[in-house]
């Protein structure tokens, strides 16, 4: 059976949550590993992120006995506890410009909840980075780790990962980090440039780049259940996400063969590839090779200019300045973000 996994709730309704099927039963549900996933998405009042500070604390409903996961549905919740609905009463039916209220509110025939994004806010990934710290947890007993950084914010770029970057401690070292870069001096001008995009009541884009190492050959197919199809399939479930390539990607579109092919050769009895272009994917199954894709994030949609938009409620031209808490950019959360949805996605390949 297929592990499946579902989040719920509105931004602004008592809580959100997720419903776990099909994991594995015996899950040591690590405690502190979870709140310190969790916290790693938190906003921290810094100024890169939203000020709606929430203690995003996951209560297990069912799933877990005596300390492990019984492997029946895994439900978790994670109240709303500061929400200022009041921040959309006056624009509830302008629509804002690159936000989901048009197509929501078109798809759910005007029942959609407007608040704080409803069903469609950002806030849906604490419980989705719930689930994907269960699944680190399956994954890290057959010795599978998961780990991400942000590779650009605006035009600043950190360097790619690396042979040494792609190891436990270097994605252990990532995850203790505040803002989850490998050259902090590059980290500290992404700061300043979203920093400047807030001032300019504006917001700023980006790219996260993430890894799977210890991933076994032979997994995946190359129809339905392909790999990338499946990492691929739960990344665009991550709201703002925009594009994702595996290893040289959109790269391979200027490269000659010679220049890209992964040779191979033998190494402690195990088929190696000197380079990893096609990043740990070929034919959809995996080649045992770190996995490795880059994801880019939109910049955040509400930004506090005016902006042209359409008024929902008579169907006229209008105009929309947005008053309210958000992100100046997504990227100082979305490393462990995307990593649970890419835990899952593994998870889900080897179910
Ligand atoms: C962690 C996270 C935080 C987000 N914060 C905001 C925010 O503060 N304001 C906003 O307009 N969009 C925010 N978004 C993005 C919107 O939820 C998203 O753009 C919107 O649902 C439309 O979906 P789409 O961009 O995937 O098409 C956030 C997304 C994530 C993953
Ligand atoms: C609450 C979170 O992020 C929210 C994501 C979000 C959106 O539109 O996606 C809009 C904002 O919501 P509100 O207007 O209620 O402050 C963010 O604060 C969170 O990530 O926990």
């Amino acid at each position: 059976m297929k592990l499946e996994y579902t989040v719920f709730g509105e931004s602004h309704g008592p809580a959100v949550g997720v419903v776990v099927e099909n994991l594995p039963s015996g899950i040591p549900i690590d405690e502190s590993f979870i709140s310190r996933e969790m916290n790693r998405r938190r906003a921290k009042g810094d100024g890169l992120s939203t000020p709606r500070i929430e203690a995003d604390v996951p209560q297990i409903l069912s799933g877990v006995f005596e300390g492990k996961t019984t492997g029946t549905p895994l439900c978790a919740v994670i109240q709303n506890g500061n929400t200022r609905s009041g921040d959309y009463d006056r624009t509830k039916n302008l629509a804002r410009p690159s936000h989901a209220d048009f197509t929501g509110f078109v798809r759910y025939k005007g029942c959609n909840d407007y608040r704080g994004g409803g069903h469609f806010s950002g806030r849906l990934t604490a419980p989705l980075v719930f689930a994907g710290a269960v699944a680190k947890l399956a994954l890290r007993e057959k010795g599978i780790f998961v780990g991400a950084h942000i590779l650009q914010v605006g035009t600043e770029k950190d360097q790619p990962f690396t042979a040494d970057s792609l190891a436990e401690s270097a994605f252990e070292a990532l995850a203790q980090k505040d803002f989850t870069v490998l050259d902090d001096n590059v980290g500290e001008r992404m700061k300043a440039i979203i920093q400047e995009a807030r001032m300019n009541l504006t917001s700023v884009g980006g790219i996260i780049q993430c890894a799977v190492i210890g991933m076994p050959c032979g997994v995946g197919s190359p129809d339905k259940d392909n790999l990338e199809g499946m990492i691929a399939r739960n990344i665009f479930r991550v709201p703002a996400v925009k594009g994702i390539e595996f290893g040289l990607g959109f790269g391979f579109a200027s490269a000659y063969g010679h220049e890209v092919n992964d040779e191979m050769r033998m190494e402690n009895g195990e088929v190696v590839t000197a380079t990893n272009h096609n990043g740990g994917i070929l034919g959809g199954i995996s080649n045992g090779m770190p996995i490795v894709f880059q994801t880019v994030i939109k910049p955040t949609a509400s930004i506090s200019r005016e902006q042209k938009t359409v008024n929902l409620a008579d169907m006229q031209d209008d105009t929309l300045v947005i008053k309210g808490r958000h992100d100046p950019c997504i990227l100082s959360r979305a490393s462990v973000v995307i990593e649970s949805a890419a835990a899952l996605s593994v998870l889900e390949a080897l179910s």
